[in-house]
């Protein structure tokens, strides 16, 4: 769908060697000049993934095209070089819920002021995402306050909502009254593999098995626009009840840079919603999963951050039954303060599975 002779594309697409923040020097973005990509990491250069090294989160899948007041879409991805008209999609062919409502705080981002920030959103998924068609956001401003405005996004596809999304943006207010939990103590991004090393490193087992074998080797070639480094993984080949809880060190592949703390927020919603409902399914080894999917999203932003730098995600299910699971989960920037909090319900049907190892 080319946008409306009207519509003017919120976001030009990036030219070739257009750096992201010229190209995103519009509503989500102050621009700024971008540094010269040379961030250090533990593991040597950002990501040997990385062709574009400016974030595609960025460049692309959170970068709308404005098709009239208060209407969006990501349409614009299927002319990139994507295949398909959205960068990424789980196995599960649904389209990832992180996508929608990230995608979904970009279109309320743009209908509210520079100088105020989102500060908690909460969806409802309610239908899966078509992988095979573009996603309209329609924005409906429900009001503005002095301090606080407040947005509902419809995510549309063939005509019916697939995501309805609550958001309520705040102006930057000082208070006296602050207090966080303290951050768990683990190992740091430096000291651990990435999900990528770790794969790799299995698939090294001369006694895998050719089903875990290919099944590893599909997830190390999916293009997850996201970095995870988990912390204690689970060997692969155990088959015990673990706590339902996880922690992982996450970030935004690529560079995005200072930018926007909207911008940080959308990314993060992406972010958010990746690995977070199996947190669940970790007690429950002995159940194969035949239907999963994230019911409802909720998110809280306290403090600035950087989607594109490591940070802790703390993720933990404290209750599961009738057919649906609870997760929650906090990120934690390196220095310790609280950055957002998370928290989704999920559906899942699940049978026995057969006790095989993967040996
Ligand atoms: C499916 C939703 C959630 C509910 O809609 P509803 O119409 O009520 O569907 P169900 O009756 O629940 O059926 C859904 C589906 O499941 C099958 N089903 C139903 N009951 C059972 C059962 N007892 N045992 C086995 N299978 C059952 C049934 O066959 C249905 O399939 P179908 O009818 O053949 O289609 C609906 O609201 C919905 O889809 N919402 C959108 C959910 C969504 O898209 N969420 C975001 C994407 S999921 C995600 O991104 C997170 C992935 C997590 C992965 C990770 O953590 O890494």
């Amino acid at each position: 769908m080319a946008a409306s002779s009207g519509g003017k594309k919120l976001l030009p697409e990036p030219s070739k060697g257009t750096s992201a923040a010229s190209a995103h020097s519009s509503i989500l973005r102050k621009s700024s000049s971008e540094k010269p990509v040379t961030e250090a990491t533990g593991s040597g250069s950002k990501s040997s993934r990385n062709e574009d090294l400016h974030s595609v989160l960025v460049t692309s899948v959170l970068n709308l095209e404005r098709l009239d007041l208060d209407l969006y879409s990501n349409e614009h991805s299927n002319r990139c070089t994507f295949t398909g008209t959205h960068h990424w999609v789980p196995r599960s062919r649904m389209l990832f819920g992180g996508q929608i409502v990230g995608q979904a705080l970009v279109a309320a981002a743009m209908s509210v002021s520079e100088n105020i920030y989102a500060h908690s959103l909460h969806c409802y998924f309610v239908r899966a995402g078509d992988p095979k068609v573009p996603v309209l956001y329609q924005v409906d401003r429900i009001r503005d306050g002095k301090s606080f405005s407040v947005r509902s996004v419809k995510a549309i596809q063939h005509g019916n909502p697939i995501l309805i999304c609550q958001s309520s943006f705040q102006r930057k207010m000082e208070s006296p009254i602050h207090h966080q939990f303290t951050m768990p103590v683990v190992p740091s991004p430096n000291e651990l593999l990435t999900q990528e090393e770790l794969i790799q490193k299995y698939l090294r087992d001369p006694a895998l098995t050719e089903k875990y074998k290919v099944g590893l080797t599909k997830l190390l070639a999916e293009e997850v626009p996201i970095e995870i480094k988990p912390i204690n993984p689970p060997e692969y080949y155990r088959r015990v009840a673990l706590e339902s809880k996880q922690h992982f060190w996450v970030r935004a592949r690529g560079y995005i840079g200072e930018g926007n703390m909207k911008l940080h927020c959308c990314v993060a919603a992406y972010i958010s919603d990746y690995s977070f409902l199996r947190t669940a399914l970790l007690p429950h080894f002995q159940y194969k999963v035949k239907f999963m999917a994230s019911l409802d999203h909720s998110m809280w932003f306290h403090a600035p951050f950087r989607s594109d730098e490591w940070m802790l995600y703390e993720c933990e299910s404290p209750w599961a039954g009738s057919c649906r699971g609870l997760v929650q989960g906090r990120l934690w920037k390196q220095d310790g303060v609280l950055a957002v909090s998370c928290a989704q319900e999920g559906v899942f049907y699940v049978k026995p599975s057969a006790a095989e190892s993967k040996l």
